[in-house]
């Protein structure tokens, strides 16, 4: 396949931590090519070529803060920004009929509304983790919980860097629904508010989230079954965000002869 045959592939928020990441590796990818990248309008990388915006030589993409016109040229839009300009752009890929690789954290009930929306026209594929060790660890804390009764307490302990936004993470809350899923009931039925002063003991049955902000942390989490006597935790570490980021690229080439619809990382990964 020549590269102008390779999917076309737009990365949203090219200054971020995850955007720079994807940059490189599309600019490196023998089976997809990076036709764009967008920042916020005023952003100071629009209108600098993004490998000499990133501390290197240049690579011929210049950052852009048109979304229309960039998203325009994509065959898929990976997109790690805000939840906000993720529903903008929801409707932007929608309309160019690529695909729709959400990897943003932090949405509310509402804007899954004009996600859901934008589904109808393409392709999204939303996960609050991309990574395989995460997406496995789902099938195993859905197995544990169902396995264990209620008098195994459960709580999802997280630790992210100290720029993170969002509390829970994403990924904590895919594990809580696991969890949840496995005792047969949604995580919104089950999920207890975050504590803090006179709480009053744990409510049985119930699922607890924690969520630690420091340093450089890639990304942390332990499903903690505990019981009278004995614990289970099962733990996955992310050590470097390119595993966030090689997911993101498999579920873009993945989603290339997919129909309209929502998606996840389990349907990426055949593990549904
Ligand atoms: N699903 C996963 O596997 C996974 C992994 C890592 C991070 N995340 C999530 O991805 C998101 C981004 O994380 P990060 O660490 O890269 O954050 P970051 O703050 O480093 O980067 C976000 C970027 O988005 C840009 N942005 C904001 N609005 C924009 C707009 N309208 N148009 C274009 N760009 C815009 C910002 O300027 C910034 O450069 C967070 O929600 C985080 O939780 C998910
Ligand atoms: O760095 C972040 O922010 C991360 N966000 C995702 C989450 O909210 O779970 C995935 C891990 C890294």
């Amino acid at each position: 396949m020549s590269d102008r045959e390779l999917p076309g592939i737009v990365v949203t928020g090219a200054s971020g931590r995850m955007g720079q990441m994807l940059a490189r590796l599309l600019l490196e990818s023998e089976t997809a090519r990076l036709v764009g990248v967008l920042e916020r309008p005023g952003h100071d990388w629009i209108g600098k070529d993004i490998g000499e915006a990133m501390g290197g030589t240049a690579v011929g993409v210049t950052v852009s803060g048109d979304a229309v016109a960039t998203i325009a040229q994509a065959q898929a839009v990976i997109d790690f920004t805000s939840p906000a300009a993720s529903v903008a752009f929801a409707e932007l890929t929608a309309q160019a009929r690529a695909v729709h690789v959400i990897g943003t954290t932090g949405f509310e009930d509402a804007d899954l509304v004009p996600l859901k929306a934008a589904a109808r026209h393409a392709p999204i594929i939303r996960a609050g983790n991309m990574s395989l060790g995460v997406n496995l660890l789902m099938g195993l804390t859905r197995k544990v919980a169902a396995a264990l009764g209620e008098d195994w307490d459960i709580e999802v302990v997280e630790a992210h860097h100290r720029h993170k936004v969002d509390a829970p993470s994403g990924t904590a809350l895919m594990l809580g629904e696991a969890a949840a899923e496995g005792r047969g009931a949604s995580l919104a039925d089950l999920r207890t508010p975050a504590r803090e002063g006179i709480t009053g003991p744990r409510e049985t049955g119930s699922i607890g989230f924690s969520a630690i902000r420091g340093g450089n942390v890639v990304g942390e989490h332990d499903v903690i079954f505990a019981a009278d006597g004995e614990r289970i935790v099962l733990r996955h570490l992310a050590t470097d965000r390119a595993i966030f980021a090689r997911g993101a690229i498999r579920a873009a080439l993945w989603g290339q002869d997919k129909g309209p619809g929502e998606y996840d990382m389990a349907d990426v990964l055949g593990l549904g």
